[in-house]
């Protein structure tokens, strides 16, 4: 039986805002806590202090099984006092494949500094001050204003040092080397010729290895700075700032934001964003792999959603080290009174032709025969819920999982069609590394590894 989980928002209080160093009105100084969870994009989101409770599961079944432990653990929706992240939370990380042996999370920390962008809240563009909200396992204590306050001001004096660089940190191969890969992609597109396949997304990764300790909060506070436009996320040692926002259900609100199509900005340093709209909108396999990825998302949420709404034309969403072609699809659901949960969601429209192809189900067993590795949680849903069915899950893009103190994997994928250059999908990949690599301080090695 899960522990019964309760839970008390209160207002941030100004001194303790100022004791935690927010009053620039960002969650970002929070950061630098030692241990910290995170999901913050310009500055607004959620951060977590300490652990409460931790839910976990395997397999096929795993978005419902941590459904059902955490509704067992808060008796079920309702907690929330208005705004959509206050009351029970839980920080979420979901593995990309039902067969990784990988634990799938809900961490439910001991404390959670909320101040969610302004459109995204219940409150609907009135902009909302930020809040703590305290949780515990324990009947006997008293949940108070209070406690609440000291308990942040606690946790947030656990500070975590940034990693002390030496000229031995390096780049090394993950499960294929560049070459490897590289074929392995050519086989991909032969096989897209010969299959009924239309597209496979094919993901690699690198091994940083590092003299010192890793220092989990220099590396999201990095992300957070560089891709403040991206959700940056920071779950118990996933770490990354996505562009693409899987599904986002705030009040039966529905919002995704679809990506595919990428332009390396390096590869381009004269380009403007106009040049890359041209060179999008006059690329076939660019607006073919875009379409692809839009119509798989609509045809999974057509289940939940009659009303479907896109943005006729896609934009050009800029980064710091790519563009993308980008379309937001926003969709009300449950007006039936069956309102679907941001998880319920979440596993339905998860794996997206953006990380996994068209079919999917041709193209995930293609994958893995390639890949040769276990994505773990790459491109798999990250983000947070709450007791009420609210969340948001970005796809866990652009991001590293550290697998020691020393070392972590750091992964990029490509959308391989017909017509795809390998040695252009190697620069692609890299290009996605390269803010995770930014952020470690290092750079893709001088030769091929
Ligand atoms: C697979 C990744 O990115 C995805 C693939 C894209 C593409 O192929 O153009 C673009 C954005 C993402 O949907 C990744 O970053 O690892």
């Amino acid at each position: 039986m899960a522990p019964p989980l309760s839970s008390l928002t209160v207002p941030l209080s100004a001194g303790t805002a100022e004791e935690l160093g927010l009053t620039a009105g960002t969650l970002g100084p929070l950061t630098a806590v030692a241990g910290a969870l995170a999901w913050i994009r310009e500055g607004r989101g959620f951060v977590g202090l300490g652990e409460t409770a931790r839910f976990t599961a395997t397999g096929p079944g795993r978005f419902a099984d941590l459904q059902a432990q955490f509704r067992a653990a808060t008796g079920g929706a309702g907690q929330a006092p208005g705004l959509a992240g206050s009351g029970a939370f839980a920080f979420a990380k979901i593995t990309y494949s039902k067969r990784s042996p990988v634990a799938s999370e809900l961490i439910v920390p001991r404390v959670v500094v909320g101040h969610p962008e302004a459109s995204f809240s219940r409150t609907h563009g009135e902009s909302v001050r930020p809040w703590l909200t305290i949780l515990s396992t324990d009947p006997s204590e008293e949940l108070t204003p209070e406690l609440a306050h000291a308990e942040a001001v606690r946790l947030a004096a656990l500070r975590e040092p940034d990693r002390e660089r030496s000229a031995a940190d390096a780049v090394t191969p993950g499960a294929l080397g560049e070459d490897e890969w590289v074929a392995a992609v050519a086989t991909g597109v032969s096989t897209i010729n010969q299959r009924e396949v239309t597209k496979i997304v094919m993901a690699r990764d690198v091994v940083v290895r590092t003299e010192s300790p890793i220092s989990r909060s220099e590396l999201t506070r990095r992300l957070a700075r560089a891709y403040d436009s991206c959700w940056t996320y920071s779950v118990d040692g996933l770490i990354g700032a996505t562009p693409e926002m899987l599904i986002r259900v705030i009040d039966g609100h529905v919002q995704a934001r679809v990506l595919a199509g990428t332009i390396d900005r390096q590869a381009r340093p004269d380009a403007t964003i106009d040049d890359a709209r041209a060179e999008f909108l006059g690329s076939a396999k660019q607006v073919h792999e875009h379409r692809l990825a839009i119509e798989s998302l609509v045809s999974e949420l057509a289940p939940f959603a009659p009303e479907l709404v896109h943005d006729s034309e896609p934009f050009v969403l800029e980064l710091p080290n790519v563009w993308h072609l980008a379309s937001d699809v926003s969709v009300k659901v449950g007006d039936d009174g069956r309102a679907p949960s941001a998880l319920d969601l979440a596993e339905a429209v998860h794996p997206t032709a953006a990380v996994c192809g068209t079919p999917r189900l041709v193209a995930s067993l293609i994958i893995r025969e390639l890949e040769r590795m276990d994505r773990g949680h790459y491109a798999g849903p990250v983000g947070w819920v709450d007791a009420a069915g609210n969340g948001e899950f970005g796809i866990a893009l652009r991001g590293t999982v550290l697998d020691s103190p020393v070392s972590a994997r750091v992964f990029g994928g490509c959308g391989i069609v017909a017509g795809s250059d390998p040695e252009s999908e190697l620069l692609e990949s890299w290009a996605k590394m390269r803010p995770v690599l930014d952020a470690f301080g290092l750079e893709r090695p001088s030769t091929r590894i």
